[in-house]
């Protein structure tokens, strides 16, 4: 279907705003009225711009408080409107969104309204204009799309339908299913947009946290599928108010939206097959991945990292026969270890295999929805790898599991019995600016589902967490923001366990020292959980953390941190799948001692 964007979701000038638009890969923009008033360019100049630029301007937004009034206040709101649709005729927009009124309304009566929308409607037949009437969720009468259709179909004018919009829709919890009463043909625009479940006003959850489909909570899939089983087919428009794009690079914005138009129309198809004419895009199939291939650790110098790795067990495997790389493995996980002179001296982790099923058919998909492929140098006979770079710029690899550890020459054979089984989740600390576009990019290009986000607090402020993870758990991802004004943040890999009291013994043998917990903590964990005296101890002499549902338990250690990666080790018993939540602010807080301690000397 064609694809459009409400040009307020972008950041810059409308000029800015069109060319990002263009680049992106977008059929048509939706005119926001501030955008074009602030504009040194005139409504011809703007035209003729986005003509060259091959965008059709669809829709120009918002015509405010135009209904409801009374007889005296409707002759000014005729005048607005005659200057606004000789207007458009000079942008060459045909279809004009009339909002809800939410400011001047005095009459609550579906018959004055659609009285007064009619003779709207009259007025924009004279210019060849079409109304799009959408309920606002705020709407001072109309706060419900199901009342402005009950309104257009009383004003009874071809010239006036309506707009609707999944964020007032789905905000109010209205159900989406009555649209399919309304005939296609009405529908004039369809705007949609995703946002996060939370409890506020209606009108600041919209103007500051709306977001483009997939990186919410909201159920768009199944909303644009009453639409088009109404028979709509005009564009696919997003309309996304949201604090952190407004201020951030536009080009990479819209590109992220075209991704998640992308998405929203394969997750469409395919729960409509047949039950819709509608022409929608498809992505090659690819099912989430089987599991964690490998992570790769960069730095000028790995050897602390491999270290701490050697503390926990694992293998040295060897050399790679033609780079300056390392690996080190136990069970299924494995760490590779790139010492690269550009790289800096901290190490980080630079990337992650994922063991696919269709590497192929993965990469297609990752370039569908426009992911930047990552280009690595490789050598004759070696795997060539598929890359592509997550928001942050994380590597993200795409392999069919680990052949290419053949590469790697000179080391040990591997434990056949090894207490670290494989990794159990990659804990990726995203900048605030990329958080929602990495939550759209790991549950599009990998099929991720996203979790429902919570707030862990910190040492210096709450620390959004939103786990990404394929439905039989063999993925997890924890995506964290990191407050803006926040820096040198580590990731972590967690690898699961089958004895972590054995393994915390022997690893302390072998000289690891994990983070520190303060006494405190088991003193709360006896409290709380009413742990028994021994297991208490055994946890308390380790540095061990603990948590318990009604599923299972989970015990977790964590090394220091080396640059910005530390690992975690954990042991799930019984059906535990969570991730020791609680525990994050006592982790948060002793990483946060253990580094002001350490750099009280270089103050
Ligand atoms: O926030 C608003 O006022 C506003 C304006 C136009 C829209 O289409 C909308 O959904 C919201
Ligand atoms: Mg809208």
């Amino acid at each position: 279907m064609r694809t459009s964007i409400a040009t307020v979701c972008l950041s810059g000038a409308l000029v800015e705003k069109l060319h990002a638009c263009a680049e992106a890969g977008f059929d048509g923009v939706e005119v926001f009225e501030p955008d074009l008033v602030a504009a040194p360019q005139s409504p011809e100049e703007i035209r003729a711009l986005a003509d060259r630029l091959g965008l059709t301007l669809d829709l120009y937004q918002p015509f405010r408080d135009a209904e409801g009034v009374d007889e005296a206040a409707f002759g000014d709101v005729l005048r607005r409107a005659e200057a606004k649709l000789a207007l458009m005729r000079r942008l060459g927009t045909e279809t004009m969104l009339v909002c809800s009124n939410v400011a001047t309304a005095t009459v609550d009566d579906d018959e004055v309204s659609a009285s007064q929308l009619r003779r709207l409607g009259d007025l924009a037949a004279a210019y060849d204009i079409r109304l799009a009437y959408e309920a606002l969720a705020w709407g001072r009468f109309v706060d419900d799309y199901r009342r402005a259709w009950r309104i257009v179909e009383r004003a009874d004018h071809p010239h006036v339908g309506v707009c609707l919009d999944s964020f007032h829709i789905l905000s109010r919890g209205h159900d989406p299913a009555e649209i399919e009463k309304i005939p296609g043909d009405r529908i004039f625009f369809l705007q949609l947009a995703d946002a996060p479940a939370l409890t506020m006003d209606v009108l600041s959850w919209s103007r500051h946290h709306r977001l483009f489909p997939g990186e919410g909570s909201f159920d768009l899939p199944t909303f644009l599928g009453h639409v088009l089983r109404a028979g709509y087919d005009g564009p696919l428009s997003l309309e996304v108010f949201n604090d952190t794009f407004r201020r951030t690079d536009p080009a990479r914005t819209a590109r992220q939206a075209l991704r998640s138009l992308r998405w929203l129309e394969d997750r469409a198809a395919r729960d409509l097959g047949a039950t819709t004419t509608a022409t929608l895009g498809r992505l090659p199939d690819a099912p989430a991945p089987r599991g964690v291939d490998f992570v790769e650790v960069r730095a000028e110098d790995t050897t602390p990292v491999e270290t701490i790795l050697e503390q926990l067990g694992f293998d040295f495997r060897g050399r790679h026969r033609s780079k300056n790389v390392r690996l080190w493995t136990q069970g299924a996980a494995r760490i590779v270890c790139h010492e690269r002179p550009a790289a800096g001296a901290r190490p980080v982790v630079a990337a992650v295999g994922f063991n696919v099923a269709d590497p192929e058919g993965a990469a297609l998909r990752a370039g569908r929805l426009m992911a930047p492929p990552v280009h690595r140098q490789t050598y004759a006979g070696d795997q060539d790898l598929r890359a592509f770079a997550a928001p942050d710029g994380t590597e993200v690899f795409l392999s069919g599991g680990g052949a290419w550890e053949e590469e790697f020459e000179h080391g040990v054979r591997p434990d056949p019995d090894p207490a670290i089984t494989h990794v159990d989740h990659v804990n990726l600390v995203q900048p605030w600016q990329f958080f929602d576009e990495a939550v759209l990019f790991y549950g599009s290009v990998l099929s991720l589902e996203p979790q429902p986000a919570l707030d862990v607090a910190g040492p210096s402020g709450l620390v959004r967490s939103q786990v990404m993870r394929s439905a039989d758990g063999a993925v997890r991802l924890p995506l964290n923001l990191l407050p803006a004004e926040q820096h040198g943040h580590a990731q972590h890999v967690a690898l699961a366990c089958r004895d972590i009291v054995g393994l915390a013994r022997a690893a302390r043998e072998r000289g690891l020292r994990p983070l520190r917990i303060p006494g405190n903590y088991y003193d709360d964990l006896a409290a709380r959980l009413d742990v028994d005296d021994e297991l208490l101890a055994t946890l308390r002499s380790l540095d061990l953390l603990y948590d318990r549902d009604s599923t299972g338990e989970y015990l977790h250690l964590y090394t220091q941190t080396v640059g910005g990666v530390f690992f975690e080790v954990v042991e799930r018993r019984g059906g535990y799948d969570g991730y020791g939540a609680g525990d994050a602010p006592v982790r948060l807080s002793s990483q946060a001692a253990h580094v002001s301690s350490r750099c009280g000397t270089c103050a």
